[in-house]
Protein backbone atom coordinates (compact mmCIF):
# COMPACT_ATOMS: atom_id res chain seq x y z
CA UNK A 1 0.00 0.00 0.00
CA UNK A 2 1.14 3.32 -1.11
CA UNK A 3 2.04 6.27 1.64
CA UNK A 4 -0.98 8.16 -0.32
CA UNK A 5 -3.33 5.61 0.49
CA UNK A 6 -2.94 5.51 4.50
CA UNK A 7 -2.42 9.65 4.48
CA UNK A 8 -5.64 11.42 6.21
CA UNK A 9 -7.93 13.60 3.28
CA UNK A 10 -7.32 17.36 3.58
CA UNK A 11 -9.59 19.96 3.76
CA UNK A 12 -9.21 20.92 0.38
CA UNK A 13 -9.38 17.18 -0.81
CA UNK A 14 -12.82 16.91 1.41
CA UNK A 15 -14.29 20.07 -0.38
CA UNK A 16 -13.68 19.00 -3.75
CA UNK A 17 -15.19 15.33 -2.94
CA UNK A 18 -18.62 16.79 -1.87
CA UNK A 19 -18.61 19.86 -4.09
CA UNK A 20 -20.91 18.84 -6.59
CA UNK A 21 -23.80 18.75 -3.79
CA UNK A 22 -23.33 22.28 -2.34
CA UNK A 23 -26.38 23.70 -3.89
CA UNK A 24 -28.73 20.71 -2.37
CA UNK A 25 -31.03 22.04 0.32
CA UNK A 26 -30.64 19.11 2.48
CA UNK A 27 -28.24 15.46 2.73
CA UNK A 28 -28.96 13.04 4.59
CA UNK A 29 -25.61 11.21 6.28
CA UNK A 30 -26.00 7.63 6.66
CA UNK A 31 -24.01 6.97 9.38
CA UNK A 32 -23.79 3.33 11.19
CA UNK A 33 -20.94 4.33 13.33
CA UNK A 34 -17.96 2.21 11.96
CA UNK A 35 -15.08 3.90 10.46
CA UNK A 36 -16.36 4.61 7.13
CA UNK A 37 -19.14 6.40 8.04
CA UNK A 38 -17.73 8.46 11.11
CA UNK A 39 -15.02 9.82 8.75
CA UNK A 40 -17.93 10.91 6.21
CA UNK A 41 -19.67 12.52 9.15
CA UNK A 42 -16.80 14.43 10.19
CA UNK A 43 -15.38 15.34 6.35
CA UNK A 44 -18.61 16.11 5.23
CA UNK A 45 -19.23 18.49 8.83
CA UNK A 46 -16.28 20.09 8.32
CA UNK A 47 -16.92 20.68 4.59
CA UNK A 48 -20.17 22.51 5.34
CA UNK A 49 -18.79 24.82 8.16
CA UNK A 50 -15.91 25.79 4.90
CA UNK A 51 -19.15 27.21 3.36
CA UNK A 52 -20.99 30.24 4.03
CA UNK A 53 -24.28 28.94 2.43
CA UNK A 54 -24.98 25.28 2.01
CA UNK A 55 -27.36 22.45 2.20
CA UNK A 56 -28.57 21.84 5.82
CA UNK A 57 -26.70 18.09 6.93
CA UNK A 58 -28.87 15.40 9.22
CA UNK A 59 -27.11 12.22 10.57
CA UNK A 60 -29.20 9.19 10.33
CA UNK A 61 -28.54 5.69 12.08
CA UNK A 62 -30.65 2.47 11.49
CA UNK A 63 -30.77 0.41 14.55
CA UNK A 64 -31.72 -3.26 13.13
CA UNK A 65 -32.10 -4.09 16.50
CA UNK A 66 -30.44 -7.49 16.05
CA UNK A 67 -27.65 -6.81 17.99
CA UNK A 68 -27.81 -5.66 21.33
CA UNK A 69 -24.40 -3.11 20.69
CA UNK A 70 -26.14 -1.26 18.19
CA UNK A 71 -28.06 0.40 20.58
CA UNK A 72 -24.84 2.22 22.07
CA UNK A 73 -23.23 2.30 18.78
CA UNK A 74 -26.20 4.92 17.60
CA UNK A 75 -25.71 7.08 20.89
CA UNK A 76 -21.64 7.14 20.17
CA UNK A 77 -23.07 8.33 16.20
CA UNK A 78 -25.48 11.03 17.77
CA UNK A 79 -22.51 11.94 20.71
CA UNK A 80 -19.73 12.81 17.59
CA UNK A 81 -22.74 14.32 15.10
CA UNK A 82 -23.95 16.54 18.59
CA UNK A 83 -19.91 17.20 18.75
CA UNK A 84 -20.02 18.46 15.01
CA UNK A 85 -23.20 20.54 15.16
CA UNK A 86 -25.48 18.04 13.67
CA UNK A 87 -28.95 17.01 14.43
CA UNK A 88 -29.02 13.76 14.66
CA UNK A 89 -31.69 10.79 14.18
CA UNK A 90 -32.05 7.01 15.21
CA UNK A 91 -34.34 5.12 12.58
CA UNK A 92 -35.68 1.67 14.20
CA UNK A 93 -36.76 -1.39 12.17
CA UNK A 94 -39.25 -2.79 14.13
CA UNK A 95 -40.80 -5.35 11.42
CA UNK A 96 -41.03 -8.75 11.50
CA UNK A 97 -37.27 -9.98 11.70
CA UNK A 98 -37.43 -13.22 8.26
CA UNK A 99 -35.45 -16.54 9.23
CA UNK A 100 -34.05 -16.76 6.32
CA UNK A 101 -32.49 -13.90 3.85
CA UNK A 102 -31.77 -11.93 7.30
CA UNK A 103 -28.93 -9.39 5.61
CA UNK A 104 -31.05 -8.64 2.35
CA UNK A 105 -34.06 -8.21 4.39
CA UNK A 106 -32.33 -5.88 6.85
CA UNK A 107 -30.80 -3.93 3.85
CA UNK A 108 -33.80 -3.16 2.47
CA UNK A 109 -35.18 -1.92 5.42
CA UNK A 110 -32.41 0.07 5.92
CA UNK A 111 -32.75 1.96 2.45
CA UNK A 112 -36.37 2.65 2.89
CA UNK A 113 -36.35 3.86 6.41
CA UNK A 114 -33.89 6.02 5.05
CA UNK A 115 -35.68 6.97 2.25
CA UNK A 116 -38.78 7.88 3.92
CA UNK A 117 -36.67 9.60 6.93
CA UNK A 118 -35.02 11.83 3.94
CA UNK A 119 -37.90 12.76 2.20
CA UNK A 120 -39.73 13.97 5.26
CA UNK A 121 -36.75 16.35 5.91
CA UNK A 122 -36.94 17.50 2.34
CA UNK A 123 -33.40 16.08 1.88
CA UNK A 124 -32.75 15.65 -2.01
CA UNK A 125 -29.89 13.02 -1.35
CA UNK A 126 -28.60 10.40 0.88
CA UNK A 127 -24.77 10.16 1.84
CA UNK A 128 -23.49 6.48 2.06
CA UNK A 129 -19.81 5.72 3.19
CA UNK A 130 -19.35 3.24 0.04
CA UNK A 131 -15.18 2.82 -0.47
CA UNK A 132 -12.83 1.78 -3.21
CA UNK A 133 -13.04 -1.49 -1.53
CA UNK A 134 -16.18 -1.86 -1.11
CA UNK A 135 -16.45 -1.21 -4.82
CA UNK A 136 -13.65 -3.82 -5.64
CA UNK A 137 -15.40 -6.33 -3.19
CA UNK A 138 -18.64 -5.48 -5.62
CA UNK A 139 -17.32 -6.24 -8.71
CA UNK A 140 -15.36 -9.60 -7.24
CA UNK A 141 -18.63 -10.91 -5.92
CA UNK A 142 -20.26 -10.55 -9.36
CA UNK A 143 -17.91 -11.47 -11.24
CA UNK A 144 -17.66 -14.91 -8.95
CA UNK A 145 -21.70 -14.84 -9.80
CA UNK A 146 -21.15 -14.44 -14.00
CA UNK A 147 -22.38 -10.97 -14.37
CA UNK A 148 -22.96 -9.22 -17.41
CA UNK A 149 -21.72 -5.68 -17.83
CA UNK A 150 -24.33 -3.84 -16.41
CA UNK A 151 -23.50 -5.78 -13.17
CA UNK A 152 -19.52 -5.34 -13.22
CA UNK A 153 -20.08 -1.95 -13.56
CA UNK A 154 -20.30 -2.41 -9.93
CA UNK A 155 -21.77 0.57 -7.80
CA UNK A 156 -22.33 3.91 -9.25
CA UNK A 157 -21.48 7.59 -7.92
CA UNK A 158 -25.61 8.08 -7.54
CA UNK A 159 -28.37 5.75 -7.71
CA UNK A 160 -32.35 6.73 -7.28
CA UNK A 161 -35.08 5.44 -5.22
CA UNK A 162 -38.50 6.53 -5.00
CA UNK A 163 -37.48 10.10 -5.70
CA UNK A 164 -34.26 10.76 -3.55
CA UNK A 165 -30.83 9.86 -4.68
CA UNK A 166 -28.20 7.58 -2.76
CA UNK A 167 -25.10 9.12 -3.62
CA UNK A 168 -21.57 7.34 -2.56
CA UNK A 169 -19.09 10.63 -2.51
CA UNK A 170 -16.16 8.14 -1.19
CA UNK A 171 -16.60 5.72 -3.82
CA UNK A 172 -13.10 6.62 -5.00
CA UNK A 173 -11.19 6.48 -1.47
CA UNK A 174 -9.38 3.87 -0.04
CA UNK A 175 -10.49 2.63 3.47
CA UNK A 176 -7.26 3.08 4.75
CA UNK A 177 -7.33 6.87 4.33
CA UNK A 178 -10.54 6.81 6.11
CA UNK A 179 -9.23 5.05 8.74
CA UNK A 180 -5.82 7.77 8.70
CA UNK A 181 -8.38 10.61 8.74
CA UNK A 182 -9.92 9.28 12.32
CA UNK A 183 -6.94 8.65 13.36
CA UNK A 184 -5.99 12.14 12.99
CA UNK A 185 -8.72 13.53 14.32
CA UNK A 186 -8.48 11.04 17.04
CA UNK A 187 -12.63 9.82 16.72
CA UNK A 188 -13.39 6.64 17.75
CA UNK A 189 -15.27 4.01 15.66
CA UNK A 190 -17.28 1.16 16.49
CA UNK A 191 -16.01 -2.51 14.93
CA UNK A 192 -18.97 -4.60 13.54
CA UNK A 193 -18.17 -8.02 14.16
CA UNK A 194 -20.51 -8.84 11.29
CA UNK A 195 -18.03 -7.66 9.06
CA UNK A 196 -15.25 -10.61 10.29
CA UNK A 197 -18.31 -13.29 10.28
CA UNK A 198 -17.12 -15.82 7.70
CA UNK A 199 -19.86 -17.28 7.40
CA UNK A 200 -20.81 -14.73 4.84
CA UNK A 201 -19.36 -14.29 1.42
CA UNK A 202 -18.53 -10.39 1.53
CA UNK A 203 -16.11 -10.75 4.55
CA UNK A 204 -14.83 -14.50 2.92
CA UNK A 205 -13.98 -12.16 -0.16
CA UNK A 206 -12.38 -9.18 2.01
CA UNK A 207 -10.00 -11.88 3.33
CA UNK A 208 -8.69 -12.43 -0.24
CA UNK A 209 -7.80 -9.53 -1.09
CA UNK A 210 -4.18 -8.51 0.63
CA UNK A 211 -3.56 -11.85 -2.15
CA UNK A 212 -4.97 -10.60 -4.77
CA UNK A 213 -3.34 -7.46 -4.20
CA UNK A 214 0.25 -9.27 -4.19
CA UNK A 215 -0.59 -10.21 -7.66
CA UNK A 216 -1.33 -6.30 -9.05
CA UNK A 217 -5.10 -6.98 -8.16
CA UNK A 218 -5.69 -3.99 -5.50
CA UNK A 219 -8.42 -2.15 -4.67
CA UNK A 220 -7.12 0.58 -7.29
CA UNK A 221 -7.25 -1.93 -10.10
CA UNK A 222 -10.35 -3.56 -9.06
CA UNK A 223 -12.25 -0.01 -9.11
CA UNK A 224 -11.02 1.11 -12.55
CA UNK A 225 -12.27 -2.07 -14.07
CA UNK A 226 -15.38 -1.42 -12.59
CA UNK A 227 -15.30 2.21 -13.77
CA UNK A 228 -14.11 1.28 -17.47
CA UNK A 229 -16.70 -1.29 -17.58
CA UNK A 230 -19.42 1.86 -15.96
CA UNK A 231 -17.83 3.74 -19.42
CA UNK A 232 -18.98 0.98 -21.86
CA UNK A 233 -22.06 -0.35 -20.67
CA UNK A 234 -23.16 3.44 -20.66
CA UNK A 235 -22.18 3.66 -24.78
CA UNK A 236 -24.39 -0.09 -25.04
CA UNK A 237 -27.50 1.74 -23.48
CA UNK A 238 -27.16 4.70 -25.92
CA UNK A 239 -26.97 2.19 -28.71
CA UNK A 240 -30.20 -0.01 -27.39
CA UNK A 241 -32.28 3.73 -26.92
CA UNK A 242 -31.65 4.31 -30.76
CA UNK A 243 -32.09 0.96 -31.55
CA UNK A 244 -35.62 0.54 -29.35
CA UNK A 245 -36.66 4.19 -31.17
CA UNK A 246 -36.08 2.76 -34.35
CA UNK A 247 -37.72 -0.38 -33.98
CA UNK A 248 -40.51 -0.47 -31.08
CA UNK A 249 -43.57 -0.72 -32.09
CA UNK A 250 -47.01 0.51 -29.91
CA UNK A 251 -50.26 0.02 -30.27
CA UNK A 252 -52.17 2.80 -30.63
CA UNK A 253 -55.30 2.19 -28.26
CA UNK A 254 -52.45 0.21 -25.59
CA UNK A 255 -49.91 2.80 -24.62
CA UNK A 256 -48.06 -0.51 -22.70
CA UNK A 257 -48.24 -3.04 -25.50
CA UNK A 258 -44.51 -3.40 -26.81
CA UNK A 259 -43.69 -5.02 -29.94
CA UNK A 260 -40.49 -5.35 -32.02
CA UNK A 261 -40.51 -6.01 -35.75
CA UNK A 262 -38.82 -9.92 -35.48
CA UNK A 263 -36.31 -9.56 -38.71
CA UNK A 264 -35.50 -5.99 -37.86
CA UNK A 265 -34.83 -7.35 -34.57
CA UNK A 266 -32.91 -10.30 -35.63
CA UNK A 267 -30.28 -7.99 -37.40
CA UNK A 268 -29.26 -6.29 -34.37
CA UNK A 269 -26.28 -7.30 -32.50
CA UNK A 270 -27.13 -10.16 -29.36
CA UNK A 271 -26.05 -7.91 -26.95
CA UNK A 272 -28.55 -5.06 -28.05
CA UNK A 273 -31.23 -7.94 -28.64
CA UNK A 274 -30.81 -8.89 -25.22
CA UNK A 275 -31.22 -5.45 -23.61
CA UNK A 276 -34.48 -4.74 -25.63
CA UNK A 277 -35.87 -8.03 -24.79
CA UNK A 278 -34.66 -6.99 -21.40
CA UNK A 279 -35.98 -3.71 -20.96
CA UNK A 280 -39.53 -4.56 -22.92
CA UNK A 281 -39.75 -7.57 -20.04
CA UNK A 282 -38.98 -5.49 -16.83
CA UNK A 283 -41.13 -3.04 -18.07
CA UNK A 284 -44.29 -5.39 -18.80
CA UNK A 285 -43.37 -7.77 -15.94
CA UNK A 286 -45.08 -7.80 -12.84
CA UNK A 287 -42.44 -9.61 -10.84
CA UNK A 288 -39.55 -7.38 -10.35
CA UNK A 289 -36.32 -7.65 -12.81
CA UNK A 290 -35.69 -10.66 -15.35
CA UNK A 291 -32.57 -12.88 -14.47
CA UNK A 292 -30.04 -12.48 -17.35
CA UNK A 293 -29.86 -15.76 -17.91
CA UNK A 294 -33.38 -16.32 -18.56
CA UNK A 295 -33.22 -13.14 -20.85
CA UNK A 296 -30.44 -14.93 -22.55
CA UNK A 297 -32.61 -18.53 -22.85
CA UNK A 298 -35.82 -16.72 -24.08
CA UNK A 299 -33.90 -15.15 -26.42
CA UNK A 300 -32.00 -18.27 -27.82
CA UNK A 301 -35.53 -19.18 -28.12
CA UNK A 302 -36.50 -16.06 -30.33
CA UNK A 303 -33.84 -16.36 -32.03
CA UNK A 304 -34.31 -19.65 -33.49
CA UNK A 305 -38.09 -19.30 -33.87
CA UNK A 306 -36.85 -16.39 -36.31
CA UNK A 307 -33.88 -17.58 -38.07
CA UNK A 308 -36.69 -20.41 -39.04
CA UNK A 309 -39.27 -18.66 -40.41
CA UNK A 310 -41.83 -18.94 -38.17
CA UNK A 311 -43.66 -16.04 -38.71
CA UNK A 312 -46.92 -17.24 -37.68
CA UNK A 313 -46.30 -19.64 -34.91
CA UNK A 314 -47.72 -19.30 -31.32
CA UNK A 315 -43.95 -19.09 -29.46
CA UNK A 316 -45.80 -17.67 -26.78
CA UNK A 317 -43.46 -17.82 -23.13
CA UNK A 318 -43.79 -16.01 -19.93
CA UNK A 319 -40.98 -14.34 -17.86
CA UNK A 320 -41.12 -12.37 -14.64
CA UNK A 321 -45.13 -11.72 -15.12
CA UNK A 322 -44.31 -10.70 -19.11
CA UNK A 323 -45.93 -12.70 -21.75
CA UNK A 324 -43.60 -12.59 -24.51
CA UNK A 325 -44.82 -13.67 -27.82
CA UNK A 326 -44.11 -14.35 -31.67
CA UNK A 327 -46.90 -13.86 -34.12
CA UNK A 328 -47.21 -12.72 -37.38
CA UNK A 329 -43.71 -11.66 -37.71
CA UNK A 330 -43.73 -9.37 -34.69
CA UNK A 331 -42.20 -9.64 -31.20
CA UNK A 332 -44.55 -8.44 -28.28
CA UNK A 333 -44.39 -8.15 -24.48
CA UNK A 334 -47.05 -7.89 -23.01
CA UNK A 335 -48.03 -7.72 -19.01
CA UNK A 336 -48.93 -12.05 -17.96
CA UNK A 337 -51.80 -12.75 -16.26
CA UNK A 338 -51.33 -13.07 -12.83
CA UNK A 339 -50.55 -16.95 -12.03
CA UNK A 340 -53.53 -19.12 -10.20
CA UNK A 341 -53.29 -18.27 -7.15
CA UNK A 342 -52.22 -14.86 -6.98
CA UNK A 343 -55.46 -13.84 -8.76
CA UNK A 344 -57.47 -11.34 -6.34
N1 LIG B 1 -27.10 0.87 10.46
C1 LIG B 1 -26.81 1.84 9.58
N2 LIG B 1 -27.26 3.08 9.76
C2 LIG B 1 -26.99 4.08 8.88
N3 LIG B 1 -26.27 3.88 7.76
C3 LIG B 1 -25.78 2.68 7.53
C4 LIG B 1 -26.03 1.57 8.41
N4 LIG B 1 -25.40 0.48 7.90
C5 LIG B 1 -24.81 0.88 6.76
N5 LIG B 1 -25.02 2.19 6.52
C6 LIG B 1 -24.53 3.01 5.40
O1 LIG B 1 -24.33 2.17 4.27
C7 LIG B 1 -22.96 2.14 3.93
C8 LIG B 1 -22.59 0.74 3.47
O2 LIG B 1 -22.65 -0.11 4.55
P1 LIG B 1 -22.40 -1.66 4.42
O3 LIG B 1 -21.25 -1.88 3.48
O4 LIG B 1 -22.38 -2.24 5.77
O5 LIG B 1 -23.74 -2.03 3.71
P2 LIG B 1 -24.14 -3.28 2.86
O6 LIG B 1 -25.14 -4.09 3.64
O7 LIG B 1 -22.95 -3.93 2.30
O8 LIG B 1 -25.05 -2.51 1.82
P3 LIG B 1 -24.81 -2.02 0.38
O9 LIG B 1 -25.40 -3.09 -0.44
O10 LIG B 1 -25.54 -0.73 0.39
O11 LIG B 1 -23.32 -1.88 0.18
C9 LIG B 1 -22.24 2.62 5.17
O12 LIG B 1 -20.99 3.18 4.85
C10 LIG B 1 -23.20 3.63 5.74
O13 LIG B 1 -23.07 4.88 5.07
Amino acid sequence: MSDFDRSPISASEAKSLFAEWRAAPALVLAVSGGPDSMALMWLAARWRRSLTRGPRLIAMTVDHGLRPEAAREAHDVKRLAGSLDLPHRTLRWTGAKPKTGLPAAAREARYRLLVQAARASGATHIFTAHTRDDQAETLLMRMLRGSGIAGLAAMARETERDGVWLARPLLDIPKSRLVATLGKAKIAFADDPTNRDMSFTRPRLRALMPVLAEEGGDSRNLARLASRLARANAAIEVLADGAERYLAVRNRDDAWRFGFDAQAFAGLPEEIRLRLLKRAIDRAGHEGPAELGKVEALLAVLDNAIANGQKQTRLKQTLAGAAISLTGGRIHVDPAPPRRGNRA
